[in-house]
């Protein structure tokens, strides 16, 4: 299903040559927008729509920074480019509906799967509310997947130790799969899944969660002191400071994969909450393994089909905004090689 995204891709991020530099941060905000259309949206979108749609997201995400969040009203130009996107972008959905219904097309993609839902009680589910749906799962998707893969990109470029395990590991995929890449294959990566949870522990998408407590509940602190909370209190989990716990991660400031690997496991020393990169609880992201899924076919696929370097320094982390990004322009100088399986 994504071999033609990569396609698409492959012709942005050559751009003709066999080597160059591009900006990271925006080359994977594409493929992700590709992957998103192609599974969330359909086929529509990717064949006609890909670059208007592409356009009204980054209108969307421009709207999402403390000022936009904390004033999301206020007569600004971010907000105003923010709603107006929204606006076209239901009405995108909105004709891609129609046309399926009209022409009988049943198409497999979660856009189909959330019209043919129905709520509890049998009724069926409206327009208005799937186009909201499937918007905030692309924007949920693809922006979020678009930082972790960008600082995963970021943090093995600047370490070779782990970076040579991750091409090693392709190496050995190759021997024993060849190309085959499928979703068994993809979880046999474990080198390449603990370097992206590493990444996303050192670098939390989410400055916070904020959830309110639906009942009564005692929290023990590390300490052994308890107190209680009552049901109805909003606590807020600021995981990029529970993220870098000493007592749970050792040398927390320091990049180190392994850390939960078998034996180590730091990310379970605090109980089930110590990783909350995704959340927890029963609003935990839904789409976890997904994200996954989508960073490592696209860190596997550059790896084993593009030699890549940072050429500008380490990115800082962008304070400005509400979900946390790499500041600024994320340059690589990459150059097309297959990489040897032996
Ligand atoms: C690396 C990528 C991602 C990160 C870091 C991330 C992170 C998060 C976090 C922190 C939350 C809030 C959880 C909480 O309040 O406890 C969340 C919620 C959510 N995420 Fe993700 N997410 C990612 C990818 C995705 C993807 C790929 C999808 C779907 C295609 C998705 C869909 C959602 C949805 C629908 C929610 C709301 C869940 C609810 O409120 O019940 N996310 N995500």
């Amino acid at each position: 299903m994504l071999t033609p995204c990569f396609v698409k891709w492959r012709t942005t991020l050559q751009n003709g040559g066999e080597e160059g530099v591009v900006e990271l941060k925006d080359e994977l905000n594409q493929i992700l927008m590709l992957i998103a259309s192609r599974c969330l949206l359909g086929n529509e979108v990717r064949e006609k729509l890909f670059g208007e749609i592409y356009t009204l997201f980054s209108g969307i995400e421009e709207g999402v920074n403390l000022v936009c969040f904390m004033l999301p009203y206020m007569p600004i130009p971010a907000n105003h480019r923010r709603d107006k996107a929204r606006i076209r972008l239901t009405e995108i959905v909105y004709d891609i509906m129609r046309s399926r219904k009209t022409c009988d097309g049943v198409e497999e993609d979660v856009l189909q799967k959330l019209m043919d839902s129905r709520y509890k009680d049998g009724r069926c589910t409206t327009e208005a509310a799937v186009a909201g749906m499937i918007i905030a799962l692309i924007f949920a998707g693809k922006h979020s997947s678009t930082i972790v893969s960008t600082w995963t990109g970021a943090c093995l470029l600047t370490h070779t130790m782990f970076l040579d395990a991750v091409v090693e590991e392709q190496r050995e995929i190759m021997r024993k799969y060849k190309d085959n890449i499928d979703y068994n294959v993809l979880s046999k990566m474990e080198t390449l899944h603990s370097c992206i949870k590493e990444a996303g522990r050192m670098h939390p998408a989410t400055l916070g969660l904020i959830h309110q407590t639906q009942k009564n509940i005692t929290v023990r602190a590390k300490e052994g002191s308890e107190y209680g909370i009552p049901k109805g209190d909003t606590l807020v989990n600021l995981v990029m400071l529970t993220s870098k716990l000493s007592h749970i991660y050792k040398d927390p400031e320091v990049y180190d994969p392994y850390r939960f690997h078998p034996g180590r496991e730091e990310d379970k020393v605090g109980g089930k909450f110590s990783y909350a990169i995704f959340g927890g609880g029963s609003h935990a992201c839904p789409g976890e393994a997904y994200a996954f899924l989508q960073i490592k076919i696209i860190w596997s696929h550059l790896l084993r089909n593009f030699e890549i370097k940072l050429t500008s320094p380490f990115p800082k982390t962008d304070w400005s905004k509400f979900v946390l990004e790499p500041k600024g322009k994320v340059l690589v100088n990459y150059r097309r090689r297959r990489l040897e399986s032996n």
